[in-house]
């Protein structure tokens, strides 16, 4: 006859055994387990899993494991990237957001919720890549700058998107926001422009813990900047602050400064407004270049990086500050 106190000691030997739940075992010498593998990734958990079966089976009158994983659902925060209309840059700031958060020590993944528009595949030099699913859970896709990422553009093809209706992207949402990011305790999300279902979900399923708004400094992108912090005010979801992108043209010639969409019109609605102003990035052809090649300036070591740096110290002084 075996004991449950003979498996416990049996298994006193391990690293790991905090880890282990008292086992039990049946008359039939059957041995049941709990392990917590809060934290491990798949290898950690296969390892500790194989020892356990290992040791129990070594004791006598045990014929059979039965293990059973647990695992805490760790803490992980949302933060929302929008804009009332498109083209404003997005995308491009979301892509560099989450890489400059990382370069701040925070564990980032981004996914990418515009099904209209996807371009974080070819922003992070991911194109062509599917994730594959593991218990119908996505497994997110390592970039080489240490972002994984999941985007809608992964999961349909371009022509099938402007057929979606907005129950479905909502849908695609939940299965790239829950899918298996193992240790990562920040998502930036890149959501479509607009105030539209995929925004409502978000909103209410999924609740960011903040939301950065990118406009240019022309008005009628600063209306529509408006209507969307509008959105998220609504919901009480907090808005960290508005991003000015293509700020100040420097002419690659003659260096000229200009401001084809004006200046500083989104630092001022966000003074009106009474929210953040966290920052500007230029109208820079280098930008363009580098987003399109798939090399994100962020993830460089001269000045290219800097404006998105700045931008990524007061999102990460606004989650410290929660
Ligand atoms: N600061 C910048 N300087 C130069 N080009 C930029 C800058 N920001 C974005 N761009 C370029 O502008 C175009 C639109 O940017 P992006 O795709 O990020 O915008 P978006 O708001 O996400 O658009 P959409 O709504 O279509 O997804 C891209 O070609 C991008 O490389």
């Amino acid at each position: 006859m075996t004991d449950s106190a003979l498996l416990a000691a049996a298994l006193a030997t391990l690293p790991d055994a905090a880890r282990v739940a008292p086992p039990r075992i049946s008359g039939d010498g059957v041995a049941s387990v709990i392990l917590d593998v809060s934290g491990m990734d798949a290898q950690q958990r296969d390892a500790l899993e194989a020892e356990v079966r290992r040791l129990l089976l070594a004791v006598a009158g045990v014929r059979e494991v039965r293990v059973v994983q647990t695992a805490e659902k760790p803490e992980r925060r949302l933060i929302a990237v929008g804009s009332g209309k498109g083209g404003v840059g997005k995308s491009t700031l979301s892509a560099n957001l989450a890489i400059a958060l990382h370069r701040l020590g925070f564990r980032v993944g981004l996914v990418d919720a515009d099904v209209y528009g996807p371009s974080q595949p070819r922003l992070m030099a991911a194109e062509g890549e599917k994730p594959t699913a593991q218990d119908k859970q996505l497994n997110p896709i390592p970039t080489r700058w240490g972002v994984p990422m999941l985007s809608m553009g992964q999961l349909v093809a371009p022509e099938k998107a402007l057929a979606w209706r907005g129950p479905m992207a909502s849908g695609a949402l939940g299965q790239l926001v829950d899918a298996r990011w193992g240790e990562t305790d920040t998502l930036v999300v890149d959501l479509p422009p607009g105030t539209g279902d995929v925004q409502l979900s978000m909103i209410q399923k999924h609740r960011p813990m903040g939301a950065v708004i990118v406009s240019t400094p022309q008005d009628l992108a600063l209306i529509d900047a408006a209507r969307a912090i509008d959105l998220f005010n609504t919901a009480g979801i907090p808005i960290i602050g508005i991003v000015e992108n293509m700020a100040g043209y420097a002419c690659p010639h003659c260096g000229e400064i200009s401001d084809p969409f004006g200046s500083g019109g989104a630092e001022a609605e966000a003074a009106r407004l009474g929210i953040p102003f966290l920052g500007r990035v230029p109208l820079d052809i280098a930008i363009r270049r580098a987003s399109d090649a798939g090399e994100p300036p962020a993830a460089r070591d001269d000045a290219g990086a800097e404006p998105f740096l700045r931008i990524a110290e007061q999102v990460a002084a606004a989650i410290r500050s929660r």
